[in-house]
């Protein structure tokens, strides 16, 4: 159907940023896997070759960021303001200047708010396709049909749209027609329902997706975590003196210098609008802006860095509280794969054979953290830009739009388990587990986290005054 006919696209090399590949947050999926820019709908499906043929596949769990996005009101409140101090007050014989100055136009409304744009659509809808032909036994039509797979996502109206974009890649893959999703809270789906003419669906068995910001935005939940970082400034010391020292002034200082203005003009937050006006425009549009003259390899890393550095310590490493935070979501992803087993071991149905759980980039940090995974030896800190400058914590790998982790439990036979973890579509392994193949028994890996198994507990960790570990 439609977008699956011209899924073979050819990506001029010429109209890729050099910067694009330290975008952090605000890159594209495709720089994480530039295979894609070729066929968006390309799997390897070597990634899951499992140590014995006997090996089926029984659950995937797959927990999703959104799709690509408008900047957030935030942003685009400090884009229009560099974007007045380029028309007002730059000056300069470069064409790339002259052309924002008389032809680009600043086109973000505030309204946009983080909004998904169409290509995040998109993007949902070929993951949703990739991973149909990654799990041919799992993401079917016949357990879609049957309500075998299941949807959680973000109240958050890119979350959402995600959701519907993944379920539509699906629909439209099957040609399955009039099952328009409708979000709606359970009764008021069955009341507005017997309403609609009959192609509209509510959101039934097949469909049984759920509104859960509980697990998908825990982050707004867990007190500890809201009082002792999120609003708490000194969580971020680091951060700040990173973009008021050597390598960030040595950055805003040049794009002073190259627009002709005074340095006072060019704060951290303008010249980071300026990098994201470059990452945006590439990723909303796919146009090699004139924004991203601005910019070399080298100021572009220390802007990754500075953005790497508030994810450590808002969501990563820097604050234990940022993890613990995400106990619920891995009590959930963890309690649902032990029914799985269960089930499976009873030779019982299993009833949830694919758990799709959209959210953010919030979502996901502080559980891959959890679990262990990119933990450098050294943290990240305000005065080892130049260290880390081969850190493996590095949001532009980690988390592009539409990133993903995705959890396969296989039967292996003989009562073996197994569980792969794929970080966006890539073989991973579980940090710290002594078997480092991709796909280790189901038991190691539970005896390897039995501490947060038996302990993480959600309210324990996030009340405020917690009480110290019992000795
Ligand atoms: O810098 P912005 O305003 O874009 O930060 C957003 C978050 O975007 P991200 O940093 O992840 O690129 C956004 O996360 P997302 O995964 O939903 O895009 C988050 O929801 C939003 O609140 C902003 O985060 P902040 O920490 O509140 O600035």
């Amino acid at each position: 159907s439609g977008f699956l006919s011209n899924y073979v696209t050819f990506e001029d090399e010429a109209n890729i940023p050099a910067i694009a590949k330290y975008f952090n947050t605000k890159g594209r999926y495709e720089e994480v896997n530039p295979y894609l820019r070729e066929d968006i709908l390309a799997v390897n499906r070597s990634i899951l070759q499992p140590p014995s043929a006997e090996c089926r596949q029984i659950h995937l769990t797959a927990i999703i960021r959104h799709g690509t996005r408008y900047p957030t009101t935030k942003n685009i409140k400090e884009m229009q303001q560099l974007y007045n101090i380029v028309l007002h007050n730059a000056s300069g014989e470069q064409s790339w200047l002259h052309e924002l100055q008389t032809q680009w136009r600043m086109w973000y409304t505030e309204d946009m708010d983080g909004r998904l744009v169409q290509k995040g659509v998109n993007e949902l809808k070929h993951l949703a396709v990739r991973l149909s032909k990654l799990f041919p036994s799992l993401i079917s039509e016949e357990k879609l049909r049957g309500g075998f797979i299941k949807f959680i996502t973000s109240s958050k109206h890119r979350c959402v749209n995600s959701t519907l974009s993944f379920k539509a890649g699906l629909t439209e893959l099957w040609d399955i027609k009039g099952m328009t999703m409708i979000i709606m809270m359970g009764p008021l789906c069955i009341a507005c329902c017997s309403l609609l003419p009959v192609a509209f669906l509510c959101a039934d068995v097949e469909f049984d997706h759920a509104v859960n910001d509980a697990l998908m935005r825990f982050f707004d939940k867990c007190t500890r975590f809201v009082e002792e970082v999120d609003n708490n400034p000194s969580a971020v010391t680091e951060v700040e003196k990173f973009k008021e020292g050597p390598e960030m002034r040595r950055v805003q200082q040049k794009i002073a210098d190259i627009l002709n203005v005074p340095y006072s003009s060019i704060t951290y937050d303008v010249a980071e609008a300026a990098f994201y006006l470059c990452a945006y425009e590439f990723a909303i549009r796919s146009v090699k802006s004139p924004w991203c003259e601005l910019f070399d390899e080298d100021d572009a890393k220390v802007i990754e860095y500075a953005s790497d550095l508030r994810e450590f310590w808002k969501r990563g490493y820097g604050h234990d509280i940022n993890s613990k935070a995400s106990c619920i979501l891995f009590h959930d992803v963890f309690s649902r794969m032990d029914k799985t087993a269960t089930q499976n071991k009873l030779g019982q149905q299993v009833t949830e054979a694919v758990t799709v759980q959209v959210g953010h980039a919030d979502t996901l940090l502080p559980l891959l953290t959890l679990l262990g995974f990119f933990n450098d030896s050294e943290p990240l800190t305000s005065t080892n830009y130049a260290a880390q400058a081969h850190r493996s914590f590095r949001t532009s790998h980690m988390l592009p739009y539409a990133a993903n982790l995705l959890l396969v439990l296989s039967d292996c036979g003989g009562g073996d388990l197994r569980l792969q973890p794929l970080l966006n579509e890539k073989p991973v392994t579980f940090p710290g587990l002594t078997d480092r193949s991709s796909m280790p028994l189901y038991r190691d890996v539970l005896e390897h986290y039995k501490d947060l198994l038996q302990g993480c507990d959600f309210e324990t960790e996030c009340q405020l005054f917690k009480q110290p570990a019992e000795v």
